[in-house]
């Protein structure tokens, strides 16, 4: 079944509303160097993070400067999984060697050196970015791209961007990708989620669906 991740929680009902709609992972952005209304000081991030049950993926969203930075916020945060934007393959690694967190890998969909990832990270976020790497833009990119990634990649990708109660049953149809990630998809307000939304949105993600061959 298709995993699904809510991402850019910041308050105790919307968190609640997305494990109890069976989200199988839920996202904190947290030390990101953009405007978003979604950033979290590390102990808030932590405060939410200790409240995500068992079964469910906490993810810590950042954009540290080193992956020493980005190991010590995990350290302090204490995610289940990291996930980077704006990182080289060989950052990725780096971090990966100084964490237990899994590492996810939030990457611009049009890149084309996606496949250098595929080893040091757990998973790809394939996103649509905006011109410093960040993510939570609301906009879908190409998924008959998307779906030639998900088949070539031997890791599992979640597919990011722009993604909607409206849009992801088609999205998962299409780029048949291992899990879906939504934000502003899920939003009634920067930062503030529409629980409603959230539901209907892992429903669609996770409908049973006819195989055609
Ligand atoms: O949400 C942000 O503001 C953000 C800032 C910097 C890096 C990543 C960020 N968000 C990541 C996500 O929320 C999701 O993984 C993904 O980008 C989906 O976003 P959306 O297109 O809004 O559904």
């Amino acid at each position: 079944m298709t995993r699904t991740k809510i991402c850019g929680l910041t308050r105790e009902d919307d968190l609640d509303a997305a494990v109890a709609a069976g989200a199988d992972m839920v996202g904190f952005v947290c030390g990101v160097p953009i405007e978003t209304p979604r950033e979290l000081a590390p102990d808030r991030a932590a405060t939410l993070g200790e409240r995500v049950p068992e079964g469910v993926t906490s993810v810590l969203v950042t954009m540290p400067e080193t992956p020493e930075a980005g190991a010590a916020l995990a350290e302090r945060v204490d995610p289940d999984a990291i996930q980077v934007h704006d990182y080289s393959p060989d950052e990725v690694a780096a971090l990966a060697d100084r964490t237990d967190a899994r590492v996810l890998a939030g990457v611009d969909a049009a890149d084309d050196d996606l496949e250098q990832y595929a080893n040091p990270a757990d998973a790809l976020v394939l996103d649509s970015t905006d011109e410093q790497g960040a993510g939570g833009t609301g906009e879908t990119h190409d998924w008959e791209r998307a779906r030639a990634v998900v088949a070539d990649l031997d890791v599992p990708v979640l597919l990011a961007g722009g993604l909607t109660p409206e849009n992801v049953a088609e999205a998962v149809r299409t780029v048949e990708p291992f899990g879906v990630d939504v934000s502003s998809g899920t939003e009634r307000a920067g930062g503030v989620k529409d629980h409603a939304a959230i539901q209907q949105f892992v429903e669609r993600a996770t409908a049973p669906r006819t195989v055609t061959t």
